[in-house]
């Protein structure tokens, strides 16, 4: 007889989050040598329809699981950390980042088609304000479809959902997909998702970094425990999820969600921001763009000192220096969360 597992992780419902909340679950539980159960959670972002650019950009993917995790329901969440609001939330800490997986965005295109071979004026599905911007910066001639919804969803607003199961039942068990055509040339999705889900092959063209500015988080995954779990002695549960915490990931994702903090803006905003380790150094690239495209301003910013305290006054200091340069009126900042 198995024992019932001691501690539960909280998940949403979708195939992406189930697949990469088990993958965290499985490490955790190796690292502490014990059981953990999984509980489907289903989220305000899960259930609210519409452009999830106009959802506030903050945290309705997130709010349900933490309140699940505050209320003892569930005692570890597992939050894709592009997903994650940047202020702290009040008896809740991330308590790893695991290695992080590839942080590209990535074309899925048709015909292997890629961003410089799309026909002009080729209709390519994103509802992210920072993909849309970003992409309009390189071809102002194509034309941005506001989609939404899982993976599998959105891969099928190019290929139809024929491609997605018999009878156009959805990925891995998603629930069945409504009548989708391929209405799109293409759709911009990220490509650390598909390789979770095992459908790199979907992938046209692999987006470099320095043309296209991933979200600030992206490929990352915030594991939140309750912070009695660390604070002090910290209890089983605690210690498993420091264990997988990977430091390099932690400086990076630090310094772009200090950025992001330091301009009070969402993963709604047209705000990209990668940071990686190179040659011993903490490098933090940013595209801030008007959401046309018509205009970027591009910053990078170098320490050398590998500390959390030093990753966290890089983003700050990247934040001030593009407020100076004018970023909160070119991206919108003061009317998308001013008021
Ligand atoms: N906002 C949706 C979302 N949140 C996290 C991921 C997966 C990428 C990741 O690991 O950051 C995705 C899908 C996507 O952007 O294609």
């Amino acid at each position: 007889m198995v024992a019932k597992a001691p501690y539960t992780v909280g998940t949403r419902g979708s195939a992406l989050a189930m697949t990469q909340s088990k993958m965290a679950a499985d490490s955790v539980a190796e690292a502490g040598g014990f059981e953990l159960g999984m509980v489907t959670v289903k989220t305000e972002g899960d259930v609210l329809t519409g452009p999830l650019s106009q959802m506030g950009g903050t945290g309705v993917f997130a709010a349900t699981l933490r309140t699940r995790l505050l209320e003892g329901v569930v005692d570890l969440a597992v939050h894709s950390l592009k997903d994650l609001p940047s202020a702290p939330c009040p008896g809740l800490v991330i308590g790893a980042t695991p290695e992080r997986e590839d942080p590209r965005d990535a074309l899925c295109a048709r015909d292997g088609l890629t961003l410089d071979t799309l026909p002009l004026g080729a209709r390519v599905g994103t509802g992210s304000p920072r993909r849309a911007a970003q992409l309009l910066a390189l071809r102002p001639d194509l034309t941005i479809v506001d989609i939404r919804g899982n993976v599998g969803t959105r891969l099928a607003r190019v290929t139809g959902n024929e491609a997605y199961g018999v009878g156009g039942a959805g990925l891995h068990g998603e629930k069945k997909l409504g009548a989708i055509t391929g209405d799109c040339d293409a759709v911009i999705l990220a490509a650390s998702g598909l390789k979770r889900l095992s459908l790199e092959e979907t992938i046209t063209e692999y987006l470099p970094t320095d043309r296209v500015v991933p979200a600030p988080g992206q490929g990352s995954l915030a594991l939140e425990v309750r912070e009695g779990e660390l604070g002090g002695e910290p209890t089983p549960l605690g210690a498993a999820v420091t264990a997988v915490d990977h430091l390099p990931t932690r400086l990076a994702v630090t310094a772009e969600r200090a950025l992001l903090r330091r301009l009070e803006a969402g993963c709604a905003a047209p705000i990209g921001a990668y940071a990686y380790i190179k040659d011993d150094q903490l490098t933090l690239d940013i595209c801030v763009a008007a959401t046309n495209g018509s205009e970027t301003l591009r910053q990078s910013l170098t320490t050398d000192q590998l500390t959390l305290e030093a990753a966290a006054a890089l983003g700050v200091r990247a934040a001030e220096q593009l407020l100076e340069q004018g970023a909160a009126s070119l991206a919108g900042l003061e009317t998308a969360f001013g008021n």
